[in-house]
């Protein structure tokens, strides 16, 4: 993307963590890349991955799968809906988006949409299939979209060996942290694939500035790692300048990567979890007053529900006291999940 990358190695303040070479992680090159995504992970929260192995083709088809999923009518969606309790972060949901692709263009309707739907978007969840979490998927019927399900979990799959590597890169970078100390914490996949679609609407609906497509937020587990078409609008908070929220645009081939609250507590508050949304990206001329649909991908990653946490080794002494209590992941993301929904 030409006028795009100013400085070679970031993005709008977003470092670019190149993974070629990582191998097994046991190379010169693997410590260098981790120590850069370390410092990532410190001052930012953010960074850009590129080169990490997964195909092009299959983050492709998985926005094609995706696409597929939302064009469904929305009888055939609403088959699976998200339930209620915010532990079961399965299935789909539809906050506001029936109205809004309806084309609403009265002004009264749309502050009223306005204020019932305060992100314009549509979203699926899965995860692990595994006995070992008590929550379970929300697949439709095969015949609604056969293959959908298979892709899903392939891809689920195929985000988890991104997952480990990224993982052991941040544990390399880390001063007092073994190089497998992450990997032993998220052995049994207890992540969260998300499709997600912001579908198109009249460039008014977005014009009060308060609400969007998401509003600013920190995502809760350990890091997310997030696939992003090519429209734009995700925005990422100035590390610099608390408020200030600057263009994270997508870099294709790249996955956005960001530290959740979850390994900020971890880490004793030295790793960022960032606050971030989505807005409108900036209108074309060709976009006659609509606001261009988008999809993103979000893949969330958690440690096992049973595991313990404490403040990462290197994070507390002396003079810097261990700022929170032990506690279990399932615990930790049950609280936070509870006050989303
Ligand atoms: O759609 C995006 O780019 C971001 C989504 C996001 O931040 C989230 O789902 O937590
Ligand atoms: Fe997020």
């Amino acid at each position: 993307m030409p006028g795009l990358l100013l400085d070679p190695e970031t993005v709008g303040g977003i470092p670019i963590i190149d993974f070629e070479g990582f191998g097994d992680g046991t190379t010169e090159r693997a410590i260098e890349i981790g120590n850069s995504f370390y410092e990532a992970c410190r001052d930012v929260g953010f960074a850009y991955l590129v080169n990490t192995g997964i195909p092009q083709d299959s983050v492709d088809e998985m926005f094609a799968w995706s696409a597929r999923f939302f064009a469904l009518p929305i009888e055939v969606k609403q088959k699976i809906p998200h339930p209620p309790s915010g532990q079961e972060h399965r299935g789909y949901s539809g906050i506001g988006v029936e109205q809004v692709s309806q084309m609403v263009f009265d002004k009264a309707e749309l502050d009223a949409i306005r204020l019932k739907a305060p992100d314009f978007k549509e979203s699926f969840d899965s995860g692990n299939d595994g006995a070992h979490v008590p929550v379970h998927n929300l697949w439709l019927p095969d015949e609604d979209l056969p293959g959908f399900r298979a892709y899903c979990t392939s891809f689920f799959s195929e985000c988890r060996g991104i997952q480990m590597k990224v993982l052991n890169a941040l544990a390399l970078g880390m001063p007092e942290v073994a190089p497998d100390f992450f990997e032993s914490f998220h052995q049994e996949a207890d992540n969260q694939l998300r499709l997600l679609h912001y579908p198109s609407a009249p460039t008014d609906v977005f014009k009060t500035g308060s609400k969007g497509r998401i509003g600013a937020h920190t995502d809760f587990s350990t890091c997310t790692l997030l696939f992003q078409d090519s429209c734009g609008g995700l925005e990422v908070e100035d590390p610099h300048h608390p408020g200030v929220f600057l263009p994270a645009p997508p870099i294709p081939g790249a996955i956005v990567f960001n530290v959740g609250d979850f390994l900020m507590r971890w880490s004793n508050d030295t790793l960022k979890s960032t606050l971030h949304r989505v807005r409108a990206p900036p209108p074309r001329p060709t976009d006659n007053g609509m606001t261009r649909e988008r999809f993103s991908i979000p893949y969330f990653i958690s440690a096992d529900v049973d595991s313990r946490i404490e403040a990462l080794p290197g994070t507390f002494g002396p003079d810097r006291p261990r700022k929170y209590e032990s506690i279990t992941a399932g615990d930790y993301v049950n609280m936070r999940l509870n006050a989303t929904y």
